[in-house]
Parts: C-alpha cells; sequence; structure tokens
C-alpha cells in the first residue's frame, strides 16, 4: 500500500519534469502503437518519397519551361513543357495529398487509441494512487499529452522526413546547376537560418508562457464561477473581480511580450529570406549575362534554393515539436506502467456461490498510504452472519468509513485479513466481491444522465421495469416520476437537481437494483428534515431485507433498527451491544448518544 503511494509520487514528480530536455529514446516506445497500421505506415512513406521526388522534378520543369519555352521563343515548346510541368504538379499535389491524409489517419488513430488505452487503465487504478495523483494532472495527460503524440505522428514526422528529403534533393540539385553557386547558398544558409531559428525559439517560449498566462485566467475563473454562491454570499465580488483583474492585465502583458517579438522575427525573416533571394539572383544574373548559366537553370535554382531553405527552416521547428512529444510521450507511457496495487491475483479464488454475505475482519491494523505512521484501525476483529445488520458507532475520525472501503477492496490492510463469504478478500478478484457488494456512500455520486441511467449503475443492463421496482423500493419512484420528463428527466451535472434527501433515495435505488449479499451504508451526517428522513429509512428497511447490512449510522432509528452495534473510537473497537444494552452500560455509546441522538436514555 505505502509502495504505492510511492509510486504515485513517482509519477507525479515525472510530470513536474515539463522543462527536463526529453529523452528521445522514449519516443521508440510508441512504436508499438503504430505496428497495428503497419501498411498504412508503409504507404505513407512511399507517398513521402514520391511527393519529395515531384516536387524536386518542378525545379526541372520550371527550367525547360524557361529554356526551351520562353528563351528559345519556342511555342510549341512551351506548350509541350507547360503540360508536363502541368503533370509533375498535378503528381505533386495528388501524392501529397494522399501523404497528408495517410500520415493525418496514423495520428488521430494513435492517439485515439492511447488516450483510450489510458483511461481504461486509469480506471483501473486503486484509489491510494490517486490519493498522490492529481486529477488535472491526469487529465492533462490525456487530453493535451495525447494531442501533442498525435501531431507528432500525424504531421511532424512526416514533415521532418519530408523536408529532409527535400532539403538534400535540392541541395544535390544546386550542385548539378551549378557548384559555385551551391557552395555560395551552403555559405549564406546558416546566416539566414540562425537567427530565424534563435527567434523562433525565443517566439515559441514567450508564446507558452502566454498561453500559461491564459490557462492561469481560465483557473480563476473557474474556481470563481463554481463558487459563486460563496463568494456572492461573502460579498467578495470586487476582490474576485480585482484578482481577475490583476491576472487579466499579466496575460496581456505576457501577450505583448509575444507580439513584440514576433513583430521583430516578422523583420528579421523576411529581409533575411527575400535579401537572401534578391542576392542569389545578383550572383546568379551576373552568371547568365557572362553566359556561364542559362535562365532556366537560374530559375530552377532560384527555386531550389528556396526550397532548401523552407525545409531547413521547418525542420528546426519539427526538432522542437519532436522533443516536446518525447517529453508528453514520457508522461504517458509513465501513467500507463502504473501498476495497481489493488489487482485480482494470479491465481483468484473464486466466492463460494449462493452468495451468503458472511463478513469477517481479523486483526486488521490498517494505516492510509498518505499517513503510514498513523493508523487508522488497530486490531480489529468482528463477524457478521448473513442476514444481520450491525451498525458502526463512533466519533468523528473514529474509522467507521474506513471499515467500508477495506471490505470493500479500495486498500489492503497491513495487518490481518478480511473474509467474504469465509474467503479472504485478497485473494479474489476485486471485480467478484464487489460483485456481491452495494455501496451508498454518505454523499452519493450523481452522473449527468437521467434517472434511468444514474440507477443503471447499479447493475447496467436491467429492465425498466426491474429499475422502476427498485425506485419504488427506495421510495424514490414518486419524486422521480414528478419530474418534468419523469424517470427520462435529466438529473443535471452532479444532482443538482436532487435534495440531499433524494439523492441518498436514488443511491438506494441503485442498491436495491444491485441486489447484493451485503449492503454497505455510510449514512449521511447532514440532518434530513422529518419527512426525508422517514422516507429514507423505510427505503432502507426494504434495501435490508434478506441481506446483510453493515451501516456507519449516525441516526436513532438506524442504530436502533440494528442487530448489534460496535463502538469505534480511534480505531479501535471499544463496545459492542444492541443500543438499549449500550445505553445501559454507560460510557462512550451512551455519551455519544445522546448527544448525537438527543437521547440518553434509549
Ligand atoms: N485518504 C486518507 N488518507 C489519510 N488519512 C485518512 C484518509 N481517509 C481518512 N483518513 C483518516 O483516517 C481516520 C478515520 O477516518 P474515517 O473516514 O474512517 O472516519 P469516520 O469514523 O468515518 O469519520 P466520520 O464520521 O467523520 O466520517 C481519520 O483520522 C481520518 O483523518
Amino acid at each position: 500500500m505505502i509502495a504505492a503511494g510511492r509510486r504515485g509520487d513517482g509519477v507525479a514528480e515525472a510530470s513536474g519534469g515539463r522543462g527536463r530536455p526529453a529523452r528521445l529514446a522514449t519516443l521508440r516506445r510508441l512504436l508499438p502503437y503504430l505496428r497495428p497500421y503497419r501498411g498504412r505506415v508503409a504507404l505513407a512513406g512511399l507517398f513521402l518519397v514520391l511527393a519529395s521526388a515531384l516536387v524536386l522534378g518542378i525545379g526541372q520543369g520550371v527550367r525547360q519551361l524557361v529554356d526551351r519555352g520562353f528563351a528559345a521563343g519556342d511555342a510549341a515548346a512551351l506548350d509541350r513543357t507547360t503540360l508536363l510541368l502541368l503533370g509533375v504538379v498535378t503528381g505533386f499535389a495528388l501524392t501529397s495529398a494522399t501523404r497528408y491524409w495517410l500520415v493525418s489517419w496514423l495520428g488521430e488513430r494513435v492517439a485515439g487509441d492511447l488516450r483510450r488505452e489510458v483511461f481504461d487503465h486509469v480506471l483501473g487504478l486503486s484509489p491510494a494512487w490517486f490519493e498522490t495523483a492529481r486529477t488535472g494532472d491526469i487529465l492533462s495527460r490525456l487530453v493535451a499529452d495525447v494531442t501533442l503524440l498525435q501531431s507528432l505522428i500525424g504531421s511532424a514526422v512526416s514533415l521532418g522526413l519530408r523536408n529532409l528529403m527535400t532539403g538534400f534533393g535540392a541541395f544535390g540539385m544546386l550542385l548539378v546547376i551549378s557548384p559555385k553557386l551551391a557552395g555560395v547558398v551552403a555559405l549564406v544558409l546558416p546566416l539566414v537560418l540562425g537567427p530565424m531559428v534563435l527567434f523562433g525559439r525565443r517566439e515559441k517560449r514567450l508564446s507558452r508562457a502566454a498561453q500559461d498566462r491564459i490557462a492561469d485566467l481560465g483557473d480563476q475563473a473557474e474556481e470563481v464561477l463554481a463558487g459563486l454562491r460563496t463568494v456572492q454570499a461573502f460579498t467578495f465580488e470586487p476582490e474576485a473581480r480585482a484578482r481577475f483583474a490583476g491576472r487579466v492585465e499579466r496575460s496581456v502583458a505576457a501577450a505583448m511580450r509575444r507580439i513584440g517579438s514576433r513583430s521583430l522575427f516578422n523583420l528579421v525573416v523576411i529581409l533575411l529570406g527575400f535579401g537572401a533571394v534578391v542576392f542569389g539572383l545578383w550572383i546568379g544574373g551576373r552568371d547568365v549575362i557572362a553566359g556561364r548559366m542559362t535562365p532556366g537553370e537560374l530559375s530552377a535554382f532560384v527555386l531550389y534554393a528556396v526550397l532548401l531553405a523552407s525545409a531547413g527552416a521547418s525542420l528546426s521547428e519539427v526538432w522542437g515539436e519532436v522533443q516536446r512529444a518525447a517529453g508528453a510521450a514520457g508522461r504517458v507511457l509513465d501513467l500507463l506502467a502504473v501498476r495497481p496495487t489493488i489487482a485480482a491475483p494470479p491465481a483468484p479464488l473464486l466466492l463460494p456461490g449462493p452468495p451468503r454475505g458472511r463478513i469477517a475482519f481479523e486483526g486488521v491494523t490498517f494505516a492510509y498510504p498518505a499517513r503510514p505512521d498513523l493508523p487508522s484501525l488497530h486490531d480489529i476483529s468482528f463477524a457478521v452472519a448473513p442476514g444481520e445488520t450491525v451498525a458502526l458507532v463512533g466519533p468523528s475520525g473514529a474509522g467507521k468509513t474506513t471499515v467500508l472501503e477495506l471490505l470493500l477492496r479500495f486498500y489492503d490492510p497491513q495487518q490481518g485479513r478480511i473474509t467474504f463469504d469465509g474467503v479472504d478478500i485478497a485473494r479474489v478478484d476485486p471485480a467478484a466481491l464487489r460483485a456481491r457488494l452495494g455501496l451508498v456512500p454518505q454523499d452519493p455520486v450523481i452522473f449527468s444522465a437521467d434517472a434511468w441511467e444514474n440507477i443503471r449503475i447499479g447493475r447496467p443492463g436491467a429492465s425498466e421495469a426491474a429499475v422502476r421496482a427498485a425506485a419504488r423500493a427506495a421510495a424514490a419512484e414518486g419524486f422521480l416520476d414528478a419530474l418534468p420528463q419523469g424517470f427520462a428527466s435529466f438529473l443535471g451535472a452532479k444532482g443538482v437537481m436532487l435534495s440531499g434527501g433524494q439523492r441518498q433515495r436514488l443511491a438506494i435505488a441503485r442498491a436495491i437494483l444491485r441486489d447484493p449479499a451485503a449492503l454497505l451504508l455510510d449514512e449521511a451526517t447532514s440532518a434530513l428534515d422529518a419527512e426525508s428522513e422517514q422516507l429514507v429509512q423505510q427505503a432502507l428497511a426494504v434495501a435490508a431485507r434478506g441481506r446483510t447490512v453493515l451501516v456507519v449510522a449516525h441516526r436513532l432509528a438506524t442504530v436502533r433498527r440494528a442487530d448489534r452495534i460496535l463502538v469505534l473510537d480511534r480505531g479501535r473497537i471499544v463496545a459492542s451491544g444492541t443500543h438499549a444494552a449500550l445505553v445501559r452500560e454507560g460510557g462512550l455509546y451512551a455519551r455519544l448518544a445522546a448527544l448525537q441522538f438527543g437521547t440518553g436514555t434509549g
């Protein structure tokens, strides 16, 4: 368990290292994701080569067109070479478009596969891991990092390869046309590209800073909007506005820095880029005048030089993208490498059938991974017979919820063992164990779906009649039917449309639909009005029929109905018995009962 926490930490650390230069070798770990699409990868490679060859062919076409057509004044030759050039251009367009389609397809496909795999994987990780992992971090890996990988596979790699090919090809062509001019280009090119690359990096850094500021803005706004009622209730608006305004100014300032740099970048690019072309034309023009070169060769030359320069520029850009993608790949793959600590053993035992709902804790000691030196449960032992209702009672923080969490096997105890229907739960598949348990949590989660779907979480695929019967048993049918579209009403994000008591009854309906051998109830601490309270109690009484119930009790009605009460204090069982007996005994329970239930007499 504790190791699980550390493992989680390791991943969180890895995500903290965003600025660290990523190891490119990480990208190799992505290859398995391309393997299923080998055929398309090969096809994309083929079209990549074809497109590069054809773009180089355009230069040759231009050369023919100028020399045979224009310069020679031969109209027929002009027609012919124009047609030829058109053919080459069409071929280039077709192959480029096909290549684009193929690689983008690969990018999307692989990104989709990765997203699904990451999500599937994360759902299987144990709660201990989530204690140290931040949800925002997981989401950013799922969305932002995978998007980087998508653009790597879907564009950067092919852009890089294409530019490498056209770059080398163009330089080869330059050498063929005029070794002297090619030499000049080789000298001038770094002078042009160097400053462009430097500026580009600076620009990227500034633009990332500006985006971070915008993200800050979003975070700030989201927090304030989510807590709008609190903000308004405390008339905190002026303060919230001022804080937001401060962030806005910072984001504008960051954007201004980027704009300044971008303007300078444009100046440099245009000046150096076009300047170099003019320079090349001037030198080449002198060669043409001196008869050392044909006008067509000069045209082709300029075209190849521009191709070479743009290949160089985009290679530097692609390089940055590849590095960022390597970082993203590391973060995504690290997440996939986290092994769930709560998993089915290699040879899981089967729970005996039919389900009985017998529960036993045997000498269980447990500390949460976040606080390994402070056990929440000390040497707890108790047994619950099939059909029995046992209430857990104790002061806040006594460890009542923890008992339920261990039984659900969200965590494994450090000492002792827990059995269900006589089998150690650490030796069965957690899914098989949980299939026999129905949980009604303290603060039930309502998903943004309609009532049908929300209750069917208890048993996916259950018929409408079964859902309705469960709702009826949980005293939820009435209020659900009274909603505008009845059971088909959308319950709103997190169930904001329902009252606390209604949410609980819906959660009870879910548990009833599941028809588990044992029901685990974590009673809400918040007070319900008398009518809700009575309806919830009635629903619980129905739900408890014929099953084992382990209930964290906060209400008098619940403890009275329980066959037995276990009194927990600071992680230990300090007393057990019926409500009447425990009250008679005096001690912690009598005090608690007096305080909590407003009764000291039973
Ligand atoms: N995830 C966690 N990490 C570390 N400590 C935890 C965690 N969850 C609970 N604890 C601690 O374990 C102890 C028992 O908590 P538990 O939630 O079981 O108490 P409880 O009896 O259910 O309390 P309440 O009635 O207030 O819900 C408390 O001291 C609590 O602070």
